[in-house]
């Protein structure tokens, strides 16, 4: 199936196929802790939806929330070690709920936990979305979150507002529909005076001048911030974003008025770039020469090892790093071909010498123009 492209929110109504993200914020009470009366209400406009033909991805972050009660803790771990714990508590007893509340609706569900490389690499991308696609074939719904309990703080989200966008790539969404506890984006703190709704946003230039940066909830974690990263995600990528609040999932569902609505600004696209140029932490940096920076940037080709003049970090081969011009400016991200034990054997030469010398397969790119993006702002 492939997403046919929405053009407003009234759309939403009889969209296919829609990936709905809930956070934290949206499952819990005052005391941060797991309501299951909150997940029951948003398991049932998600049945109806399912009841009335739709196709529905769950992507639910609670996790850590429903291992607050359970562990005895005060508050959501703020150290990597208890987080993946308590998430391995939590996401059993979260997907318990799921399961008996849409039970209680005839409908099945399936866990599905997935990390930043699920999405990205090649190979796992295939698998996750064979996995998903299956699932929604059988009438299932998936509830997906992260891999908490063996996702390192290199490695993962930590939210999941990104991964909802790049799980709409993943399943070909029709649209992505992400539910908070504020009801839609806001000009600035929804909670300081004259702060207005926006209701609306048809590209990038709507979102300047837009205060973001207050945090959210106590157990949320990226607050507006990260979501609009996953907007620019999913809208670059042709999957439009209603943003509102869990209490309003029905009206977003229906195309009503509610919430904001991010119109899709791109068409489908590869997945693995946008994430390179948006998300992923690079392992090390290749230093380019002027002459490889021009090839790079200006004539678009791959990364030679002749235009090479330096390397730092370390990483393995296909891992993403930063490619610096000389005067420090990063001018692109790729996913390197060699190891960084292999990289300064290589650096300088020419794919003849390196042929020459270390035999076939030392003589290719060290990026290939395919794993390359272009960074055009300074990070
Ligand atoms: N400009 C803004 N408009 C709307 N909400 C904002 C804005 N700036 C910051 N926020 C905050 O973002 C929070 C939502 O993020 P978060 O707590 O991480 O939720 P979730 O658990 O749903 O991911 C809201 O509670 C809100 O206070
Ligand atoms: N995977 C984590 C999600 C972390 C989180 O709090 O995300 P969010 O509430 O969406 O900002 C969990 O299930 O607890």
């Amino acid at each position: 199936m492939t997403a046919a492209a929405l053009h407003d929110r009234a759309q939403l109504a009889s969209a296919a196929r829609v990936v709905v993200k809930v956070g934290s914020s949206s499952l819990t009470g005052a005391d941060g802790r797991l309501d299951p009366d909150r997940l029951r209400a948003l398991v049932d406009v998600l049945a109806a939806r399912r009841a009335a033909g739709g196709q529905v991805v769950l992507v639910s972050s609670g996790a850590i929330a429903a291992a607050i009660g359970p562990l005895g803790l005060s508050a959501r771990p703020r150290d990597l070690a208890s987080q993946q714990a308590a998430a391995s508590v939590g996401q059993g007893l979260l997907v318990a709920h799921y399961t008996k509340a849409f039970a209680d609706h005839g409908l099945r569900v399936g866990q599905v936990l997935l990390t930043a490389d699920d999405t990205v690499r090649r190979g796992h991308y295939r698998n996750a979305h064979r996995a998903l696609t299956r699932l929604l074939d059988l009438g299932v719904v998936p509830v997906i979150n992260e891999n908490d309990a063996v996702a390192t703080d290199e490695i993962r989200f930590g939210d999941n507002d990104r991964l909802a966008a790049l799980v709409s790539h993943l399943v070909h969404a029709d649209a992505l529909v992400l539910l908070t506890d504020v009801d839609s984006l806001y000009t600035g703190p929804p909670s300081l005076p004259g702060s207005r709704r926006i209701a609306h946003v048809t590209g990038p230039a709507d979102l300047e001048g837009i205060d973001v940066s207050r945090r959210g909830s106590a157990v949320g974690t990226g607050g507006m911030v990260t979501k609009l990263e996953s907007v620019a995600i999913a809208t670059q990528t042709g999957v439009p974003v209603v943003l509102t609040s869990a209490a309003q999932a029905a009206d977003a569902l229906a195309g009503r008025d509610v919430g904001t609505w991010f119109a899709a600004t791109g068409r489908r696209t590869s997945i693995r770039l946008l994430w390179l140029a948006h998300a992923a932490s690079t392992r090390g940096r290749l230093q380019l020469d002027e002459g490889a920076v021009r090839a790079v940037v200006e004539r678009r080709t791959s990364l030679l090892p002749a235009g090479v003049t330096g390397v730092e970090g370390t990483f393995e081969a296909g891992e993403p790093v930063d490619l610096v011009a000389p005067d420090g400016r990063v001018v692109g991200r790729g996913l390197v071909a060699f190891s960084s034990e292999e990289v300064p054997t290589l650096l300088g030469r020419s794919t003849h010498e390196l042929r020459e010398e270390l035999g076939e397969g030392y003589d290719r790119e060290l990026v290939h123009r395919d794993d390359l993006v272009l960074v055009r702002r300074r990070r």
